[in-house]
């Protein structure tokens, strides 16, 4: 009775209010992953934010994990070696089967221009499945003030160009042909998404003319890739992504020896036809089966992308 009144009951309360809020607590700490797993599993917006966060955390990850061992090497293509390694699990986090056609007709003995449809930031998980070794992507100079993922992005040699001032971007685009031209021991290759800036929908943008110009300045062959429409597992309008089958095909190459600034209109014209006609096969149910088909007949019909046979592999 003596000690009912005063401290034991105050502090009992006090300890009990503690208890109850830790108890609150734990039991929140237990939910919240709970609620989440189910607002994950039952909102496809969700599941899309997860997704992307989870997308580009990786990426800002590996930067800062591996950009110290790059850094040893110093800044080299040899460092898009390490890039691509830490990108390909991306597809088998994300449940995307990948399909690659006619990967044989990037194995040239020498330099080449490898241009490709940019639908999202997505386009990097197919972009790794077939780079080819010592070939570096030209990508806005807005990456570079990323942080970690600017440094490896140095690091590995990517090209930058500040798209708004069109001098000097043509002026990294001769000096990338220079090197080109010159590296005959040690090919190097370009990577560039010719429109210039990601393009959700089925078709493709008009084509910005660095890229061929790159390669006739350099004259080398152009090689075109077209990665299928992600609309039936991603779309960033819709915040939708689940996992799917995406095809990539590698169109026949096309040589650029002996054409000049001049011809430059029309082969950025040929090239987006050809892979506009690629990209609306794939568009149809099964990513276009049919195309390897489709191509031959073009070339029959003497297209401006004459070589390359239509063997087809599958990853
Ligand atoms: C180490 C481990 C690391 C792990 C971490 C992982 C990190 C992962 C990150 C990976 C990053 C991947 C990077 C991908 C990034 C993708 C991108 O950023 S896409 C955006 C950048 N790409 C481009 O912009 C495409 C290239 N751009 C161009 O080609 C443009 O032509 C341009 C040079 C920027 C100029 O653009 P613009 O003026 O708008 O338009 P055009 O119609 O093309 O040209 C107008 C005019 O100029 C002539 N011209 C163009 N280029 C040249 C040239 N090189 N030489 C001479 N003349 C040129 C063109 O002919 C036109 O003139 P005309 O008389 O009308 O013909
Ligand atoms: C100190 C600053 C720290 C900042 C950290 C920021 C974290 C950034 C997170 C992730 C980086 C992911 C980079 C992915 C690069 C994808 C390449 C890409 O797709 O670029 C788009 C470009 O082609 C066209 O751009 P626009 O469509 O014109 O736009």
């Amino acid at each position: 009775f003596q000690e009912f009144p005063g401290g034991w009951s105050g502090s009992s309360l006090r300890g009990g209010t503690m208890d109850l809020l830790l108890l609150l607590l734990l039991h929140g700490l237990l939910l919240l992953p709970l609620a989440a797993l189910l607002l994950y599993r039952c909102s496809s917006t969700f599941q899309y934010l997860c997704k992307m966060a989870f997308f580009n955390c990786w990426i800002v990850a590996m930067a800062t994990l591996l950009s110290p061992f790059a850094a040893f090497r110093g800044r080299s293509v040899e460092n898009m070696k390490l890039l691509r390694a830490s990108l390909l699990p991306l597809k088998r986090f994300y449940g995307i089967r990948m399909r690659v056609r006619g990967s044989e007709r990037l194995q040239l003995p020498g330099p080449f221009v490898i241009v490709c449809n940019h639908q999202a930031s997505l386009d990097l998980i197919g972009m790794v499945e077939v780079i080819p070794d010592r070939c570096v992507p030209i990508a806005k100079r807005e990456l570079l003030y990323l942080g970690t993922v600017g440094w490896a992005c140095w690091l590995s040699g990517i090209i930058f160009i500040e798209r708004h001032r069109r001098d000097a971007a043509i002026g990294v685009i001769s000096r990338t042909a220079g090197t080109m031209r010159r590296e005959n021991v040690s090919r190097l290759c370009v990577w560039v998404f010719p429109e210039g800036t990601r393009n959700p929908g089925r078709s493709m943008l008009p084509f910005k003319r660095g890229a061929f110009h790159l390669a006739v300045q350099a004259q080398v062959p152009i090689v075109p890739i077209v990665i299928s429409p992600y609309c039936d597992f991603f779309s960033s309008k819709e915040k939708r992504f689940t996992s799917g089958t995406c095809t990539i095909q590698v169109l026949p190459r096309v040589e650029t020896r002996g054409l000049s600034p001049k011809d430059v209109p029309k082969l950025t014209e040929s090239v987006w036809q050809a892979m506009a006609k690629a990209l609306a096969e794939m568009s149809m149910s099964d990513h276009g089966d049919q195309d390897t088909e489709q191509l031959q007949l073009g070339e029959d019909r003497g297209s401006p992308q004459g070589q390359g046979d239509t063997a087809e592999s599958s990853k």
